[in-house]
């Protein structure tokens, strides 16, 4: 969908950084979107990491749906690798991920201590694509405002080490590791969520993919969010997206409808949602 050619080279340099970088570190904490655990991930990502131990955070679980967040920490701890979910933004501290690193590695903790070294600290990076929250993560960790926090995708650019306490060292992302967005139904996915700039898609595509998707999964919410009647909420997601646009008072521009509906379902309006569950990464299994 969108016209993002320099895609392959990026994403070919930003590999081989993290790939170098990797040596230096113990483990990894994979950061990604909870409303779309595998939309928000670089395509190249498993091969990436290779045999890292991994920590898969899924940040804000505030605006994903529970239930869903649950199967995906199932899903990926069924796959080897240690998940938590968290909520970046709003938490105090993130005293887990530093505890579940530690437990994680307690075989090389106490090798070091074996050999002698008193206090042994582990190194992790900090790896996600642009706009899951690295470095609000980071932050949280750090307890200083360290890393730079923007919400526009690829805000992140310097690398550097940071001290989450006395046991863990965290290193940022060194290049920016893009998703697979070249993908329609992902791009999609990330557009409805806010990860990818406005500027690179049409609204009233990825607002017809969140019509359709509320009405099939989140029918309640979607109800209750434009005062929508049985008839209405049976109509084909095109014939209701006029009806909104109507309701809305934009008579009926299509676009405008589909801008409100992208903007109310990232300001949670639509209530907590997520897009995909393992397994069905259309996310309309249940
Ligand atoms: N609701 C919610 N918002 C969050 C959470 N974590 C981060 N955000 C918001 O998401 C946006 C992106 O966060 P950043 O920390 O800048 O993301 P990043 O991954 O470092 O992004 P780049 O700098 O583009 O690589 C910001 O507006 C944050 O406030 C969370 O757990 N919940």
């Amino acid at each position: 969908m969108a016209n993002i050619q320099w895609f392959p080279g990026h994403m070919a340099k930003a590999r081989n950084q993290v790939q170098e970088k990797l040596k230096q570190v113990d483990l990894v904490l994979e950061i990604v979107d909870a409303r779309v655990p595998e939309a928000s991930r670089n395509p190249m990502m498993n091969q990436i990491v290779g045999q890292k131990p991994r920590i898969m955070v899924l940040n804000k679980k505030d605006l994903a749906d529970p239930n869903k967040t649950a199967q995906w920490l199932a899903y990926y701890r069924a796959q080897g690798d240690e998940a938590i979910a968290i909520d970046a933004q709003h938490a105090k501290r993130l005293n887990q991920i530093p505890q579940l690193a530690r437990q994680m590695m307690a075989a090389k903790i106490e090798k070091q201590k074996s050999r002698g070294i008193r206090n042994p600290s582990l190194r992790a990076m900090c790896i996600g694509i642009p706009n899951v929250g690295k470095s609000t993560v980071l932050n949280r960790l750090v307890k200083k405002n360290i890393a730079v926090v923007g919400n526009r995708p690829g805000v992140t650019k310097n690398q550097q080490w940071l001290k989450a306490d006395d046991t863990l060292m965290l290193l940022d992302t060194p290049g920016i590791l893009w998703p697979k967005f070249e993908d329609e139904l992902v791009g999609e996915k990330l557009a409805l969520t806010g990860a990818i700039a406005d500027t690179v898609f049409q609204e009233d595509g990825v607002g017809l993919f969140g019509l359709t998707f509320f009405q099939r999964a989140y029918p309640a919410a979607l109800k209750r969010a434009y005062h929508l009647n049985d008839e209405e909420m049976a109509l084909t997601p095109a014939d209701l997206m006029v009806v909104l646009s109507q309701k809305m008072g934009f008579g009926e521009t299509f676009n405008r409808a589909a801008e409100r509906l992208i903007f109310d379902a990232r300001q949670g309006k639509l209530g907590a949602f997520t897009l995909e569950v393992p397994g069905d990464f259309d996310g309309h299994a249940e």
